[in-house]
């Protein structure tokens, strides 16, 4: 399904007159509702240009019209699991705050309170409608995208850091690190948070627009359907972009002028991935702005609209045709709607009496990255789970040897396989014969739902439930000492007493959940590290703006840490003594150019252990950062002996680099996990740091990041020669 793109001409304002208005509305077809907007050429007033939309809506559109038609019929599909993304797109002073927010007075309320009225009401009619099995909850989180950085609307300012929330891509999806997100009973809930957090929000007076937005907003609402053990959740997006402005028309100050250039700069960006999608590009440009990383277009499943606010007069007449041209080529961004899974939510152990009486059939856990269990949902479960029993729930399932119900079939093959609607299904808006896809959760399907029975015993089935469990207990264990001994996980091995046939079914699941808890223990942490590792290496080259700001970035995943509080401190005082023109007498320059000249030696100094700068040491985030930085060290010692057999399998590094060579960094540069995981020698995890490091490297500098040659390549952390070598014979026929 394409993005929906839909045009809202906006009325004239207090101010303007009749006579400028040069914005038309048409239908393609008589007696059809408007699609087409004309323009006139700049050049030539009696050549026109149209184009045409999904919709256009004209200067009398009302809030209430504009939702009913383009909002209000998604959102049974939200509730069917489907994610939506509305954005509001246009030059400044068209209506997208307007569109989007609206006024206070009922009348005036725009998509979003309006999306929140019917996200409420529906989840009231879904609980009535199945005499409360069914719960649902609603959890927002806001934030802006102010000058390119990422900041809570939820929290307050005083709560931000320079360097704002990063962003870190997980499963295909871009995610803000450490965003909060808060639950909502009901729309006045919505409305207290959404006012104050608004407040929050950087707007300011320009020549264009008394209220001009200075970032991005975006409200994402995750509605979370439980019935019993199974939980769907699915997101709106409700996104006000800031509006592109013509700083010739603005008349903005210097402050005014930085984040117009970043405002434009991010837009521009957007219109370059519009482009890139519609030719078919292989390479689009999203993450050269966080905007676009985190509007990703045409990556993201679901179902996408873009509403094009314009204004009707000459004034705007060039940011209009600019605006005209690139949302009508968005109309071409194709967008897979694939559902959200159900995900079965944790189950208390049962005690072994009845351990063989109500399990439910093992089946493939959801993909991660369609899974969004919201804050309401994650609390109920943990107080489901507190309330049931005293041990920790678990967060897998267990093989049954009862009957599986066809019902219940049909429900689990979707968690098995994202459901990939195909072109038969329509949205609801686009006709009112639409076809009707059943709801996962709300439908009165709920027989469907109940507990299996009787059923023939797989075949495959060669060890007990309990055997399975007390294996995955085990891996559990096994996977948190190694870790608690700061050591990689070692295989894991099959016990003696544990059936040497494992099927695969048991063997993938034990890998999602060592995953699981890999990821949940150590994302937030390797963030921060990776920071701290940067900030390092930026201190090295004599970057002292870089190495602050990447102490301030790793600042939130180490609250309160003294020695890092102390770095930025010194980093900052030893800044402003620079620019103040104090250092001059200091031999600081010489310093850092000494430092940089140095840095190869103390490199290898390091490796051999002889020096230690003694800063991060003594509490957890210090002996992390050493020992994430360690890493490749003790590997390239451990390695030392047959680091020359494994470069000498590389091609000579002074040479012009080999057709092999510049596929291999193309596939790193790529920064495509699936891609890179495809490299002989790469796992899942090896691929997503690599992502995660280039990653960062991006949203540092806007220099070209990308990996040069194999030896850059050796040098990242957790590469090292032997990977590089492996991945490069694995090429052999390139
Ligand atoms: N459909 C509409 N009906 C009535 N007034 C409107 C409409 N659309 C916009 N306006 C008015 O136009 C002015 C500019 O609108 P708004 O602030 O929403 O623009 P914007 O595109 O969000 O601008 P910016 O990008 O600078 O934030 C506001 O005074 C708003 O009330």
């Amino acid at each position: 399904m394409s993005v929906r793109v839909v045009a809202r001409i906006r009325p004239l304002l207090k101010n303007e007159l009749d006579k400028d208005v040069i914005v038309t509305v048409d239908s393609a077809e008589e007696g059809r509702a408007p699609n087409l907007v004309k323009i006139p050429s700049p050049k030539n007033a009696a050549e026109e240009f149209t184009f045409a939309f999904n919709s256009v809506y004209d200067q009398q559109t009302s809030q209430e019209e504009l939702f009913s038609a383009e909002v209000a019929p998604h959102l049974k599909a939200l509730f069917q699991g489907l994610d939506l993304t509305f954005f509001a797109y246009g030059v400044t002073g068209t209506g997208k705050t307007h569109t989007m927010r609206g006024g206070l007075k009922l009348a005036e309320r725009g998509v979003i309170p309006r999306l929140l009225s019917g996200v409420f009401r529906r989840g009231k009619k879904i609980a009535k409608d199945t005499n409360g099995e069914t719960t649902v909850d609603v959890a927002l989180s806001y934030y802006e995208i102010y000058n390119d950085k990422v900041f809570d609307l939820l929290e307050p300012p005083e709560k931000r850091t320079p360097a704002g929330l990063p962003l870190r891509e997980k499963d295909g999806k871009t995610i803000v690190v450490g965003l909060s997100e808060r639950s909502c009973q009901d729309l006045k809930d919505f409305e207290t948070l959404y006012i104050e957090a608004n407040t929050n929000r950087v707007t300011a007076a320009t020549k264009l627009n008394a209220h001009s937005s200075r970032s991005h907003a975006i409200l994402r609402v995750t509605v979370t359907q439980t019935t019993g053990d199974m939980v769907l959740s699915s997101t709106a997006s409700a996104i006000d972009l800031a509006g592109s402005e013509d700083n010739r028309r603005t008349d903005n100050g210097k402050e005014r002028l930085v984040e117009s250039a970043a405002i434009n700069k991010s837009l521009f960006v957007l219109s370059q991935c519009i482009d890139a999608i519609s030719r078919g590009d292989k390479r689009i440009p999203y993450r050269e702005s966080k905007m676009t990383r985190i509007l990703s277009l045409g990556q993201n499943n679901g179902i996408t609209i873009m509403i094009l606010n314009l204004a009707p007069m000459r004034s705007y007449h060039l940011d209009t045709l600019s605006s005209l041209n690139v949302s009508s080529r968005a109309k071409r961004i194709e967008v897979r709607e694939i559902e959200n899974e159900v995900v079965f939510k944790m189950q208390p152990p049962r005690t072994t009496s009845n351990l063989m009486s109500g399990r439910q059939a093992l089946r493939p856990l959801t993909n991660a990255h369609n899974v969004h269990t919201g804050l309401a949902a994650k609390e109920k479960a943990a107080a489901a789970a507190a309330s049931a029993g005293d041990k920790p729930a678990k967060a897998f399932s267990v093989y049954t040897d009862r009957a599986k119900p066809p019902a219940r079939a049909a429900i689990t093959s979707n968690t098995a396989q994202p459901r990939r609607s195909t072109s038969t299904v329509k949205r609801p808006s686009d006709s009112a014969s639409g076809t009707e896809r059943p709801s996962k959760l709300a439908k009165p399907t709920h027989t469907s739902l109940s507990r299996p029975q009787a059923q023939p015993q797989p075949e495959t089935l060669s060890i007990s439930a309990a055997q399975i469990e007390a294996m995955v207990e085990r891996k559990v264990s096994e996977i948190l000492a190694s870790r608690a001994a700061a050591q990689p996980a070692p295989p894991s091995e099959p016990s003696q007493t544990e059936p040497s046939s494992i099927n695969d079914e048991v063997a993938r699941r034990l890998e999602a959940l060592e995953r699981r808890i890999e990821t949940s223990e150590s994302d937030s942490k390797s963030e921060g590290l990776r920071f701290l590792l940067q900030a390092r290496q930026a201190k090295e080259r004599g970057d002292d703006e870089g190495a602050l700001f990447c102490y301030e970035s790793a600042l939130p995943f180490f609250p309160g840490q003294a020695k890092l509080l102390g770095k930025i401190e010194r980093l900052t005082e030893k800044l402003a003594a620079k620019q103040a023109g104090s250092c001059a007498a200091e031999p600081e320059p010489t310093r850092d150019a000494e430092r940089v000249r140095k840095s190869k030696s103390r490199k290898e100094k390091r490796d051999a252990g002889s020096e230690h700068d003694g800063s991060f040491h003594g509490s957890d985030a210090d002996a992390d950062e050493e020992s994430f930085v360690d890493r490749p060290r003790k590997q390239s010692r451990k390695q030392a002996g047959r680091q020359p057999a494994a470069v000498s399998a590389l091609p000579d590094s002074d040479g012009p680099p080999t057709p092999r060579t510049q596929h291999l960094l193309s596939i790193v540069n790529s920064r495509d996990v699936a891609q890179i995981k495809a490299l002989h020698g790469f796992g899942a995890k090896k691929a997503r740091d690599l992502v995660d490091f280039l990653e960062l490297k991006d949203d540092y500098r806007d220099l070209n990041n990308d990996i040069q040659t194999l030896a850059q390549l050796r040098m990242v952390p957790g590469m090292g020669g032997r990977t590089v070598e492996r991945a490069y014979a694995g090429l052999a026929g390139v």
